[in-house]
């Protein structure tokens, strides 16, 4: 998977501005960049926009006002047929995990590799290998529905790394885990960050942002973002 040269942004935000419907602006005048290849922490209190700053920039939102660029793409203008191209790029981890209730957790997780036509027998070895680092070897055959929060997280965890995405976008990752499974998750996290994804993991974690002190840190609060480093 072809990955962007280090040193542009992977993401660009100037002036952005976000109503749902005829509601209020529930993000303004937000401006930021995010350099390719690093890994950042979103925070900010319940409700500041942090769910919809992610939407912006997985693909599914458009901004009311401003601009949005992700890959050096305007998502304004992007074309609808172009999005799933973009999103196959895209690994993304959700608050509610959106898995698929019919397919095991080894199918859900095969998924992004199915899609990509990657061989069967590939697929067999690398996604019970990664399950496994998650704690899940003993779950390939679960539904979701038999699963537990934690572990239906880990299975949307694993499925939003393991086609190795240009940009993962983690929405509270470690919600429903304990401290040491979520040490394991961030861990992941930082491989995969170090094989060259940019990685953005919102969360109220506190303390697990300040047992990553190195992370730079987008910060919302009550829809405006400003950079804590
Ligand atoms: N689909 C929607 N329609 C209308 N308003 C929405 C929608 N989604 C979010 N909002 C509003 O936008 C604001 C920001 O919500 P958002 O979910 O982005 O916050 P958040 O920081 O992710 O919160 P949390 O940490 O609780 O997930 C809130 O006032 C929320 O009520």
């Amino acid at each position: 998977m072809p990955q962007r040269p280090p040193g542009g942004n992977i993401l660009k935000f100037d002036n952005v501005g976000l109503r749902y419907g005829l509601g209020p602006e529930v993000l303004r005048d937000v401006s930021f960049r995010v350099a390719t290849g690093s890994f950042h922490f979103l925070t900010g209190p319940s409700g500041a926009g942090k769910s919809t700053l992610l939407r912006l920039m997985y693909l599914g939102l458009k901004p009311t006002r401003g601009r949005v660029m992700v890959f050096d793409r305007d998502v304004a203008t992007t074309a609808r047929y172009e999005l799933p191209a973009l999103r196959r790029r895209i690994g993304v981890v959700f608050q509610d995990f959106r898995l698929l209730d019919h397919l095991t957790a080894l199918d859900n997780v095969a998924l992004p590799l199915r899609v990509r036509g990657l061989r069967e027998a590939e697929i067999r070895r690398h996604v019970p290998e990664l399950l496994s680092w998650v704690g899940l070897a003993d779950q390939l055959d679960a539904r979701p529905s038999t699963l537990s929060g934690g572990q239906k997280q880990r299975v949307a965890i694993a499925r939003a790394v393991i086609g190795r995405p240009d940009l993962l976008l983690a929405d509270e990752p470690t919600g429903n885990v304990d401290d040491q499974i979520a040490m394991r998750l961030m861990r992941l996290f930082e491989e995969l960050n170090k094989l060259g994804t940019t990685i953005l993991v919102a969360t109220h974690n506190e303390g697990l942002v300040s047992r990553f002190p190195h992370n730079p840190r987008l910060h919302v609060e009550r829809g405006q973002v400003v950079r804590v480093t």
